[in-house]
């Protein structure tokens, strides 16, 4: 029987190796529905892999007594099961749509996240009920222009919103979002900040991973800081988001400024 999805994360102990070595040591991490949360570290600090770890794409390679891991209040899930419950949206998503998917609309981009294809198959059956679903999908991001263009016709921005999209044709209580403005142009982004502004806002819980701090919207209330594979801190983004804490996990001389809600950051000379 499936337990209140009321807790989004609940890890203690986890570990994670590739072939023999750590690439995610102790980590004890809960994340609340609602609490929107952003994970900042270094480049190969883990950030993709304890993404991957809550998507179920990765499991725990070691576990002892002390070992907790929940995703929605589960320990087990059907992946299919899951992703109805929690969107996903990568890069390497967006690249495989991007390669292998030119010849899809937006709408059948969309609609594909129902059988998390790569497509849409005859011998998958396509209801009203999802048909009605992805087009509401496609009006809550505002992308109902780009129902019936080829993703191939589409920009970098354009094409991330499908994907977006696409990861909440199911109502999911809670989106990972990993570095999802990489090659954006500024009004891009800005637009897509927005946007997970307002999916935040719409109940959906927001776990963002980015290397830009100016991203940290208002809505985002905790932050995680990811460093060699471990929590270097955690908690309310005021105390955790200090010159000192990201001096620290990327190793060099750091100034964080906050004005009128947003962060950034400044090398200090
Ligand atoms: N499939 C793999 N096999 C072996 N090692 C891997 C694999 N994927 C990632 N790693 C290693 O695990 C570590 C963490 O990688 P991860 O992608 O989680 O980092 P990240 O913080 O997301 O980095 P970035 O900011 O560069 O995207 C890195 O040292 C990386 O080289």
């Amino acid at each position: 029987m499936q337990k209140p999805m009321n807790r989004i994360v609940f890890f203690e102990n986890v570990e994670l190796r590739y072939e023999t070595s750590a690439v995610l040591k102790n980590i004890s991490l809960q994340i609340e529905a609602g609490e929107h949360c952003v994970i900042l570290g270094a480049n190969g600090s883990g950030k993709s892999t304890l993404i991957k770890l809550i998507n179920c794409e990765l499991y725990p390679s070691y576990k002892d007594e002390t070992f907790k891991r929940e995703i929605l209040g589960n320990e087990r899930w059907v992946v299919s099961e899951l992703r109805k419950h929690l969107g996903v949206v990568t890069n390497d998503l967006h690249t495989r749509f991007a390669l292998d998917g030119g010849y899809l609309s937006g709408f059948e981009t969309v609609l594909s996240g129902f059988n998390g294809t790569l497509g849409l198959f005859d011998h998958l059956e396509v209801t009203q009920e999802q048909i009605e679903a992805a087009e509401g999908a496609l009006k809550r991001l505002g992308i109902e222009h780009l129902r019936d263009k080829r993703l191939c016709e589409m920009s970098t921005g354009e094409l991330r919103k499908c994907i977006v999209a696409r990861a909440l044709v199911h109502p999911v209580k809670a989106i990972l979002l990993d570095e999802p403005t990489v090659g954006l142009d500024i009004k891009a982004q800005l637009d897509f900040i927005e946007m997970m502004r307002s999916l935040a806002r719409s109940g959906t819980t927001v776990i963002l991973v980015t290397h830009h701090i100016e991203e940290v919207f208002e809505e985002i209330k905790t932050a995680v800081l990811i460093k060699e594979g471990t929590i270097y801190a955690a908690g309310e983004k005021e105390a955790v988001l200090s010159s000192a804490n990201l001096s620290e996990i990327f190793n060099t001389p750091l100034d964080v400024q906050k004005l009128q809600g947003r962060y950034s950051i400044h090398p200090v000379r």
